[in-house]
């Protein structure tokens, strides 16, 4: 199974909340529903309902998996790119990247098709793309719905979710996101990116040098990276819920439900967080220290099973008791930021817990993931190891650069986080050496929860 999984189990979870067929018809039972269906799809007519979604891929069989499968008419089938050469990207980045540069028009053509048709129409939208070396371009309106007087603004937005450790996802999802930066440089782009499990051996060999490539591009074009860390994941399914060797449909279960909870605000509107502006903006006070941790949580005590729906009040207070009592470390150089947002959630997918919880976190400590990948790299590179896969590719035939630029860059990364957990961060310069005794910074956080309670 590939990644493009996490993205096909997204859409599935879409449809189930939505109350939409895997053929994308609407349900009778949810055609009353006051949800925001259009923000991920768009009517075809009355009860037909299209994914805003791009699938590329470089090789056949993910694609072909999904339309020998229930949901094979549920998307556009315009949209749905697999390159004429099939052969994928070989775990390369190098691969992946100049296969995208050749590709670039074509597939652009697609993205930019859906984003001029995101512009004309009268509510707004914001797209999207996700799935490993395949991305879906979904555009989401923020139409208001039929209650409300007032029009929101129109604005824009891509959501990318792919892996950033095989060739297809890292290397040609490297391409499109610098591209997209350029060619939209007001949408806001953000992606869902998944890490790989470092805690296992790779038979992908070359996974660090294709981690560095691309976390240089998402700190440079992306305003907001959810990671989707797979060495966590599969800890939580094997200590929490007890699955031993998780398979990937295992793990893809929890992202899907990460995912579609951190866009429940935006499905299931309220008076905040509701485009996916206002979602990030106050995780992210400094634009590059846009990775944020999720984590997410059941909360089944009896007393909240009889408290029913949260009261925002109650939630407030705990709140200020957090602040108070300093029960969290915040950085020093700015307010302490944490927000909670509640939101409904469907009515039509059965849960036994009524209320659960996502925590959406801007933390320092995201910098030792990157030191990993960092660690991990350095390793091979000392020894040369790999490398002629890389300079089989123009852009590394006569120099290795490219490789190297993006370790320092993934290393000043890492610095800098170092840095925001002090309170002279104010005065960080990423060209000098910032005189901080690494030993003594504590972790510190940005918040926000979203309590998803059940209306
Ligand atoms: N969570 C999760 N991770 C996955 C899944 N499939 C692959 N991965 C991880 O993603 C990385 C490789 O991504 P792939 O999707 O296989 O690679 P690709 O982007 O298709 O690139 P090529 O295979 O080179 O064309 C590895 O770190 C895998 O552990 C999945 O279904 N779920």
């Amino acid at each position: 199974m590939e990644i493009f999984s996490v993205g096909f189990e997204f859409w599935k979870q879409l449809c189930s909340e939505h109350g939409i067929s895997p053929e994308g018809i609407l349900e009778e039972f949810a055609a009353a529903g006051s949800d925001r269906k259009d923000v991920f799809f768009y009517q075809a007519d009355d009860d037909h309902y299209i994914p805003r979604a791009v699938l590329l891929d470089l090789e056949p069989r993910v694609i072909h998996t999904i339309m020998n499968s229930p949901y094979a008419k549920l998307y556009n089938p315009e949209n749905v790119y697999l390159s004429k050469h099939g052969g994928g990207a070989g775990n390369n980045w190098a691969s992946g990247y100049s296969q995208g540069e050749k590709l670039n028009e074509e597939v652009f053509d697609i993205i930019n098709r859906e984003a001029e048709g995101s512009d004309n129409l009268e509510y707004n939208e914001c797209n999207d793309i996700s799935s490993g070396g395949r991305w879906d371009c979904m555009d989401s309106f923020k139409k208001q719905n039929g209650e409300s007087v007032q029009s929101m603004p129109v604005e824009l937005g891509f959501v990318l979710c792919h892996s950033i450790a095989g060739g297809t996802g890292s290397g040609m999802g490297s391409y499109i996101l610098e591209h997209l930066s350029d060619r939209f440089p007001k949408k806001l782009v953000q992606t869902y990116s998944v890490f790989p499990n470092l805690d296992e051996i790779s038979d992908v060999v070359v996974q660090p040098y294709n981690s560095l490539l691309t976390l240089k591009r998402l700190t440079e074009c992306a305003d907001c990276v959810m990671v989707l860390d797979n060495t966590a994941l599969n800890r939580i399914a094997s200590d929490r819920l007890h699955i031993q060797n998780p398979s990937f449909a295992q793990i893809n279960t929890l992202v899907s439900t990460i995912m579609s909870a951190s866009t429940a605000t935006l499905r299931y509107p309220s008076y905040m967080n509701n485009d996916l502006i206002s979602l990030v903006a106050p995780l992210i006070p400094t634009p590059r220290l846009h990775f944020l941790m999720t984590g997410y949580t059941p909360l089944s005590s009896d007393h909240e099973l009889n408290a029913g729906e949260v009261d925002p009040s109650q939630v407030h207070k705990s709140l200020q008791r957090i602040r108070e009592r300093k029960l969290a470390s915040f950085i020093p150089w700015g307010p302490a930021s944490i927000q909670v947002a509640l939101s409904r959630r469907s009515p039509y997918v059965h849960s036994s817990h009524k209320v659960s919880g996502l925590l959406l976190a801007n933390h320092t400590n995201i910098s030792s993931l990157f030191d990993r990948c960092v660690q991990q790299f350095d390793k091979l590179r000392k020894r040369e190891a790999f490398l002629e896969v890389f300079r089989k590719e123009a852009m590394f035939r006569d120099s290795l650069e490219g490789l190297d630029e993006s370790r320092t860059a993934i290393d000043e990364l890492v610095r800098e986080y170092q840095a925001a957990a002090t309170q002279d961060y104010v005065y960080w310069n990423p060209g000098k050496a910032h005189a901080t005794n690494v030993t003594q910074l504590h972790a510190c956080s940005n918040e926000r929860i979203s309590f998803l309670s059940l209306k």
